[in-house]
């Protein structure tokens, strides 16, 4: 009789409904169920799909698809994506999501819902790039897409320029993995910085305003007809630290680092595909240039390698390009592939001097000063020498006894300094790794034979003069 009880059968729907609503929501079920409801919903409306490609041809790169990547991952949405990889983000404690090809995610504009799926990559198909697809739904179409387009522009700028980006070193993927002549990132976390290479502070103040100058400078290039590029040649010997420059330079410009591996390039066709591919706000790094040339390449030419320095196959773009190359030494280089306008600011390193070697015993042990400090400057100006690499592998392994540490230093000195700085750092006016010279911002840097800015600018005045050529002005866009 209970049974037919209104009271009783209430308490028994509640109870059911409750019991319901646990399934749902402790287990996925309530996740299914919003997918069929999203997917009848779906059916009501006619969608357009539009593409983002990374590259469009096949080769030139898409700046959008970069603006595109910048504002999902902003979108607080992200952490709501069925699969998302987790990155550690610059500091060490940061955690940045990332999403997954093949991954969709939501974001609402303008009272609108819009869909976009991270295509990936297809490695079936070489040419064909990473894409994102943007469904939209075609009654929101005319209402939203250009002010949605626009609103994307924006933040991804802003994104930028507030240096939130993460950077990405990229390197050239395995032909069998990743394609034939294509780029594979990974996060860029190196730490060298400006402040953490021992170098003259007068060199790496030049260093950043050449940077800062040449950025602000597109017009000026434009005007003159040239191609907006800047190139840095680092040389000097092993240990130096060329590579910790290049790694400084892009944390302090904020820009991603494109490692140009030229013995994995397998033809000059590939070389100039794999340029365009580069994306803005970017360094290209050439390592060991010198041993590639010397080693006689067969894949890559040495015009292949000529066109690259001079950017013309970068002459599409209108952006800034910025090229490191890296060398052990110049001297067994063609000096015509280095020549001013191929390279513009040479940066010579050099082993460690005494006050390069203060300056690491500064940062590595915390000592500003110390007894033993006038032995090791004797030493150093007996012509003994280190570089800062080998210095600061024996300040590390001694670190907690920095008596210990400039002893094994001096013992280091005493054996392996067998004057390989010698004539190096003495009767120089420049100390530690230092540049031979930074030009004006229209200029060229030194070559060979000139020691000082001051020989340079002496001849470059007169070429100047001889070619009946008045010097612009400088002229900052930015
Ligand atoms: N000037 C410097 N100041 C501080 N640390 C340095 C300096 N030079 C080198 N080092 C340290 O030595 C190590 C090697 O440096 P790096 O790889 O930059 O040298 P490199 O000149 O590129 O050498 P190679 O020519 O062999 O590639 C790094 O760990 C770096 O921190
Ligand atoms: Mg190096």
């Amino acid at each position: 009789m209970i049974l037919y009880n209104p009271f009783f059968l209430f308490i028994v729907t509640i109870f059911f409904l409750y019991i319901i609503r646990v399934i749902l929501f402790k287990t996925g079920l309530m996740h299914t169920v919003k997918k069929i409801c999203r997917s009848i919903e779906d059916k009501f409306y006619v969608y357009q799909f539009l593409r983002v490609p990374e590259l469009y041809e096949g080769v030139q790169e898409n700046p959008f698809y970069r603006k595109v990547s910048l504002y999902l991952h902003s979108l607080p949405s992200i952490e709501d994506s069925d699969f998302i990889n987790l990155i550690t983000g610059k500091k060490n404690n940061d955690i940045v999501l990332c999403l997954d090809p093949k991954q969709s995610i939501e974001d609402d504009f303008l009272g609108s819902r819009i869909f976009w799926l991270n295509e990936g990559d297809d490695k079936s198909d070489s040419n064909r790039s990473r894409t994102f697809i943007l469904k939209i739904r075609k009654a929101d179409k005319r209402r939203i897409l250009r002010p949605y387009l626009q609103h994307i522009h924006t933040i991804a700028d802003e994104i930028e320029q507030q240096g939130k980006r993460d950077l990405k070193l990229f390197m050239i993927a395995d032909p069998i993995v990743g394609g034939k002549g294509r780029w594979r990132s990974v996060p860029f976390t190196h730490p060298s910085t400006f402040d953490t290479i021992a170098m003259e502070s007068d060199l790496k103040h030049k260093v950043k305003s050449d940077l800062e100058s040449f950025l602000k400078a597109k017009q000026y290039y434009n005007r003159l007809g040239r191609v907006w590029k800047r190139s840095f040649l680092l040389y000097g010997p092993s240990g130096t630290g060329k590579s910790s420059f290049v790694a400084a330079m892009a944390n302090f410009l904020c820009y991603d680092v494109y490692d140009m591996d030229l013995s994995k390039v397998p033809s000059d066709s590939d070389l100039k595909s794999m340029l365009l591919q580069t994306t803005t706000k970017s360094i290209i790094v050439v390592e060991d240039l010198d041993r590639f040339l010397i080693a006689n390449p067969t894949a890559v030419s040495l015009s292949g390698i000529l066109n690259f320095m001079d950017g013309i196959l970068n002459s599409c773009c209108t952006e800034e390009t910025i090229m490191v190359f890296t060398m052990n030494s110049k001297e067994h280089v063609d000096p015509n592939l280095l020549r001013p306008g191929r390279v513009d600011v040479h940066i010579r390193f050099r082993l460690c001097d005494f006050p390069a070697f203060k300056t690491l015993a500064s940062s590595y042990l915390g000592v500003k000063d110390h007894k033993l400090f006038p032995q090791v400057e004797e030493m150093f100006l007996n012509g003994a020498s280190l570089s800062a690499a080998e210095i600061g592998e024996l300040m590390i392994a001694n670190r907690n006894s920095p008596s210990r540490a400039i002893k094994s230093v001096i013992f280091a000195l005493q054996t392996d300094g067998d004057g390989r700085g010698c004539g190096e750092n003495i009767g120089r006016q420049l100390v530690g790794n230092a540049v031979e010279g930074i030009d004006e911002p229209n200029g060229v840097l030194c070559a060979d034979g000139f020691h000082t800015v001051k020989d340079f600018r002496k001849l470059y005045g007169f070429f100047r003069s001889k070619n009946h050529r008045k010097s612009q002005p400088f002229v900052p866009k930015r």
